[in-house]
């Protein structure tokens, strides 16, 4: 499936330079909004509110006049004053500590985004790279630490334990009439951070401000949902300002039957929504995927997101070497980290060595060395999870000897001398200089060191280590954003940032346009694939491994269309809106990105008709 990745990067970049529209707005002159408010009840709703720059007519016509200030501000100016307050906040903390500074800055945009959603929407996209990392990790983890502190208003919708029996009824509580994207998560694993109860809901909110800003999905049909069950944490169940259910979490049967009612719930009011998955536990990421995946347009982002994003690092890793990409079937990767991340890039991975092989007819070994918080992972472990079983070490011809069940991190690093250390562990430093001084023995001239754990705190390493202690050819990515390493001599050491936003944002877009019945495998395939042709040999060369946070809108409109490309060839595509099944399949390459980024919302305010 792989074909040739460097023949589909010059196809790519063509489509960039040529018929590819920008992922932008496309009519000058937007349509009027119908509007069912008039006077303050337009001011206090986000969606349709322009502060100061409501044109005269306007406030004339929706009884606006005398509540705002006489001067008529355009979008421009209004967005240079929020620039300018934003900016000087920066100046004004400098030499606060970290935290202070990132919360200070989610305040101010979250103001805006209770205020304005267009000129919020406008500035995230623009200012992205700036930006991804106070609305999205490392600072949604702090913000999620403290929700229930920083709480103000509600967003999104709250499903809790004591709801069972009424979900079918409160889901027609939204008053959105169309809803196209939820990100739903039980706040059982937030990022690195444990098990966070209600206050995970920051993680839906900050992934759904991902899919308007890079994926152009409309905010008024995104739906930021946390199913409540109770929390096993006891520093939260003390709190008195915990604002979720005080209740140990629900298990089993009891926990399922809430999930289920919720997603029948969604499913009845919204048939065509896809629904992503996001930081369950593992035991129910695994359950809930396997058991929804068919009857509902639906994604695990840890899972399935992930995985697509470590394969196109991966692939990656082995063109950095100068190797041909079947050379993957052979390189050894070292996993920290059996969870639902860890084990979904390992299976993904599998799959795809296998599909290698496969071509080529010859036979394949376990390239796989994983560790837990126990060590490596062999079959001599009791009471191993089936999906981890598949990855444990065996006592084969193919075994490294002395390698035992338990082994340190640093003794297999040091045996295995592994192409890649991939980390996804939830536990910060864990590649300590031991371990990276053990890679830079690595049998790969461009050893890889990926240190995926979020928020930054959790990163197993930083770059500044990885440069210092395996030498300036190492690869660096982390799941969090970390500054590039000057190494002297005008070179550069590249912080790539391999995150699951590269890829989910263009997974929900492609699903949702081509109207997929379900998400197959080979649609996260082809998302992944897309993302790994992106880079090109030059970037690659120098340790650039993904492209810059700044050009997410078109990576997601290209992944968006290699995934409904890849539903179109498995018919699984009913179409979406007025464009049929058969109107997709009639699509070149080239027009299927147009019609993606066609679709893609673009903050421009609309005029406002008042029609009660
Ligand atoms: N960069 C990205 O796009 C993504 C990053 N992640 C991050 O990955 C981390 C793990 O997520 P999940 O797999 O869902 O969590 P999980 O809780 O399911 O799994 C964590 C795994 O790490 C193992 N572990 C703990 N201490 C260890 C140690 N010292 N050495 C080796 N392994 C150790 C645990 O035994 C467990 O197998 C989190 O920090 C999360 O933020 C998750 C998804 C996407
Ligand atoms: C990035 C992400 O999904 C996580 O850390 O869980
Ligand atoms: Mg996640």
């Amino acid at each position: 499936m792989w074909r040739s990745v460097a023949r589909r990067s010059s196809q790519v970049r063509r489509l960039l330079s040529t018929s590819a529209p920008p992922a932008g707005p496309l009519a000058t002159v937007p349509a009027p909004c119908i509007v069912q408010k008039r006077g303050n009840d337009i001011l206090n709703d986000p969606w349709y509110n322009k502060d100061t720059a409501f044109p005269l007519t306007e406030r004339d016509r929706l009884g606006l006049r005398g509540l705002l200030p006489p001067r008529v501000m355009s979008f421009e100016q209004q967005y240079e004053r929020f620039i300018n307050s934003y900016r000087s906040l920066e100046k004004n903390t400098r030499g606060e500590p970290d935290s202070i500074v990132a919360l200070a800055k989610w305040r101010i945009l979250n103001r805006l985004h209770d205020r304005n959603e267009t000129l919020y929407f406008r500035v995230l996209i623009d200012n992205i790279k700036d930006l991804a990392p106070v609305i999205y990790t490392p600072t949604v983890g702090l913000v999620c630490e403290n929700y229930s502190g920083l709480f103000r208003r509600p967003r999104g919708m709250y499903f809790t334990a004591k709801d069972k029996g009424e979900m079918m009824s409160m889901i027609y509580n939204w008053p959105q009439e169309k809803v196209d994207m939820i990100v739903v998560t039980d706040g059982s694993r937030i990022l690195g951070l444990g098990d966070l109860g209600v206050q995970g809901i920051g993680i839906p909110i900050g992934k759904l401000d991902l899919y308007v800003a890079a994926a152009g999905i409309n905010p008024q049909k995104v739906l930021p949902v946390i199913i409540d069950v109770g929390t096993n944490n006891e520093k939260l169940l003390e709190d008195n300002l915990y604002l979720g259910l005080r209740q140990p979490r629900l298990e089993g049967e009891e926990y399922m039957a809430v999930v289920d009612e919720f997603m029948e719930a969604v499913h009845a009011r919204w048939p065509q929504a896809v629904v992503q998955f996001e930081d369950f536990q593992m035991k129910w990421a695994f359950e809930t995927l396997e058991r929804y995946r068919n009857r509902f347009c639906m994604f695990n982002d840890d899972v399935q997101g992930t995985a697509g994003v470590a394969l196109a690092g991966l692939l990656g890793a082995v063109r950095a070497q100068g190797r041909p990409l079947h050379d993957f079937t052979s390189q050894k990767i070292v996993v920290a980290g059996a969870g639902s991340a860890g084990i979904g890039v390992l299976s993904m991975a599998k799959q795809e060595m296998s599909r290698m092989l496969a071509k080529t007819g010859e036979e394949g070994h376990n390239q796989f060395w994983v560790l837990d918080k126990n060590g490596l992972i062999t079959k001599d472990r009791k009471d191993l999870d089936p999906a981890v079983a598949n990855f444990a070490r065996g006592h084969g011809p193919n075994e490294i000897p002395d390698l035992h069940e338990g082994a340190s991190l640093v003794e297999v690093v040091r045996k295995v001398k592994p192409h890649v250390l991939l980390g996804l562990s939830g536990v910060g430093g864990i590649f300590n200089e031991e371990v990276l001084k053990a890679m830079k023995e690595s049998d790969s001239p461009r050893p890889a060191i990926f240190a995926m754990s979020n928020p930054t705190t959790k990163a197993e390493c930083t770059p500044e280590d990885v440069f210092k202690h395996v030498g300036e050819n190492a690869i660096f990515a982390s799941g969090s954003p970390f500054s590039n390493v000057s190494l002297g001599n005008g070179k550069t050491g590249y912080a790539n940032q391999a995150n699951n936003m590269y890829l989910f944002p263009g997974i929900g877009l492609g699903a949702l346009l081509s109207g997929a019945r379900h998400i197959s495998d080979d649609m996260l395939q082809a998302g992944a694939e897309c993302l790994a042709s992106y880079i090109t040999d030059d970037e690659i060369q120098k340790g650039i491994l993904f492209p810059e946070v700044s050009s997410i809108r078109h990576i997601t409109a290209r992944v968006g269309a290699a995934v409904v490309r890849a539903a179109v060839a498995e018919d699984l595509a009913e179409g979406c809106r007025t464009v049929g099944p058969k109107e997709l399949g009639s699509m070149s390459e080239s027009q299927t990105v147009e019609y993606v980024a066609r679709n893609m919302w673009y903050p421009i305010y609309s005029p406002l008709v008042n029609n009660k």
